[in-house]
């Protein structure tokens, strides 16, 4: 990839391979997107504003909760099965189905198709042809998991061969000289030789996906699956910890890209590629090891994260009530330092700690008090990252109904507390911030039904939950995994 920054134009060659990304991403929403919605009001080129490479650049000013884009993905494919325990999803209609219940394609392709309409839909013949062709090596009940990992790759061929196969040579592909692992399995697992033409395309699939894809959610029997999208017009957005910009997926698995900040012309146009609550260190570990970049943005080079302190730890020196944060944030050897006493610890300690806490979060189950319990016992920050993750996962994970008035209290504190982070961290109108406000509503709900309230403060409470629904129904609009259907 071309990293030089310099002015869109500046070398004929640039500003020509720009001129064909950007028709082709034109054609390309022309033919996937209504045209009604694949107006656009941006450009795709390099220069100054853009932070790497190439970028999207906003040719007009938007304001919060404008629709920038809407893209079709031009490859939506089930996520790598990583070890045995995990259970495949169906390749075709993406049901989750179970590993026990999934029996492998009536077609013999090896696939675990969950029923035999998938296995005849029109959708799955292609690949189920070509696939059978390669006589993949299965017990014929059984599925392969080497045919199921590969599916991405597989797909990548039908791109290959359709309208907009430029994609495979103008987006970007992760920079490896190792083989692709998807790729290497299947030719193990085959009875047949690969076409050397195919695994190269394969090949180039696969790398297109590690540097381009996005998490891609889709809701089956009340259930939401995560999915890989290839979104190539989205994919030139670049990353930034404060992106400008939110999410969503309709039914059609097409991505509605919003401004959750105002942009103005000129201005980059951007998307996160890691959990917005995570601390620089968490980023920037996920960000190398998957995108192979370090961030600079204006969040990662501030310690203190706006003041949020989501990498801080407590300081351990005793009757210190200080927190400890690293001196530079964006060196991950750096020393980090107590803000009260001044204290030094190495990065050494710093990992010999958190290698210990990590387990130990991941371990709390769902009930607030021995959580809250845990993080006196072990001192930990009670704004820190990892905190954070747990509070939003006793949030998303329990049902209101379900709580104690206790529980219920505790819930509602958790909200405010993330909608706190959110705010200190100028997201805006990021999805975070409309999932958060529809659970927040949901608490004050289920608080009013409880309890007889008098007039004044039902008064009070009923202004709340309007003020969160304009919020969600905002930042959540045309999402097809969630739903708001109440109106207070
Ligand atoms: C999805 S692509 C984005 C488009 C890409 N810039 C291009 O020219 O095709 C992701 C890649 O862009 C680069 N990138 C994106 N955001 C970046 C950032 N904030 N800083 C440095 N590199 C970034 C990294 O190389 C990353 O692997």
């Amino acid at each position: 990839m071309d990293r030089r920054r310099g002015t869109a134009g500046d070398r004929p060659d640039d500003s020509d391979a720009e001129d064909r990304v950007n028709r082709c991403a034109t054609a390309y929403l022309r033919d996937a997107v209504e045209p009604s919605v694949s107006a656009v009001g941006w450009t795709i080129g390099s220069g100054p504003a853009v932070s790497a490479g190439r970028g999207v650049v906003a040719t007009k000013d938007y304001a919060e909760g404008d629709v920038i884009l809407v893209d079709a993905p031009l490859i939506v494919s089930p996520r790598t099965l990583t070890g045995v325990a995990e259970s495949p999803v169906c390749p075709v209609c993406y049901v989750a189905p179970g590993l026990a219940a999934t029996g492998s394609c009536a077609g013999g392709c090896g696939l675990p198709v969950c029923s035999d309409r998938c296995s005849n839909d029109p959708a799955h013949a292609d690949e189920c042809r070509y696939v059978r062709r390669l006589r993949p090596k299965t017990d014929g009940s059984r599925w392969s998991a080497a045919v199921y990992n590969a599916v991405t790759a597989i797909r990548g061929l039908a791109v290959n061969g359709g309208a907009h196969k430029s994609f495979l040579d103008l987006l970007q592909k992760k920079f490896t000289d190792k083989p692709t692992v998807e790729v290497e399995e299947l030719k193990k697992n085959i009875s047949m030789k690969l076409e050397e033409e195919d695994e190269q395309i394969m090949t180039i699939t696969c790398k297109i996906m590690d540097a381009n894809c996005f998490e891609t959610i889709i809701t089956r029997n009340n259930k939401l699956i995560s999915l890989k999208g290839l979104y190539p017009v989205a994919s030139f957005m670049n990353h930034c910890c404060v992106p400008n910009t939110m999410h969503n997926f309709n039914e059609k698995l097409q991505m509605i890209v919003k401004a959750s900040l105002p942009i103005y012309k000129g201005q980059e146009i951007t998307t996160t590629y890691t959990h917005l609550l995570w601390s620089t260190s968490l980023r920037q570990n996920h960000l190398l090891t998957s995108k192979q970049f370090i961030c600079t943005c204006y969040r990662c080079c501030d310690a203190e994260e706006f003041g949020t302190e989501l990498a801080a730890l407590n300081c351990t020196v005793k009757n210190c009530s200080g927190r400890v944060l690293p001196v530079n944030p964006l060196n991950k050897f750096s020393v980090w330092q107590c803000k009260e006493c001044h204290k030094l610890v190495t990065s050494v300690e710093i990992t010999s700690l958190l290698k210990k806490l990590c387990p130990l979060m991941n371990s709390i189950q769902q009930c607030p008090k021995r959580f809250e319990t845990i993080l006196k016992t072990f001192n930990i920050y009670r704004n820190s990252t990892f905190v954070v993750d747990l509070r939003l996962k006793f949030i998303w994970k329990s049902k209101n109904n379900n709580l104690s008035l206790e529980e219920l209290l505790y819930k509602e504190k958790s909200c405010v507390e993330v909608l706190n982070i959110v705010q200190k961290l100028g997201l805006g109108q990021c999805r975070l911030l409309g999932l958060i406000s529809l659970e927040l509503l949901k608490v004050i709900e289920e608080k009013i039904d409880r309890f007889r309230w008098k007039t004044k403060t039902l008064n009070i409470f009923k202004e709340q939950i309007s003020n969160l629904y304009k919020i969600s129904v905002s930042v959540l609009d045309g999402d097809a995994n969630t739903s708001i259907t109440k109106k207070p």
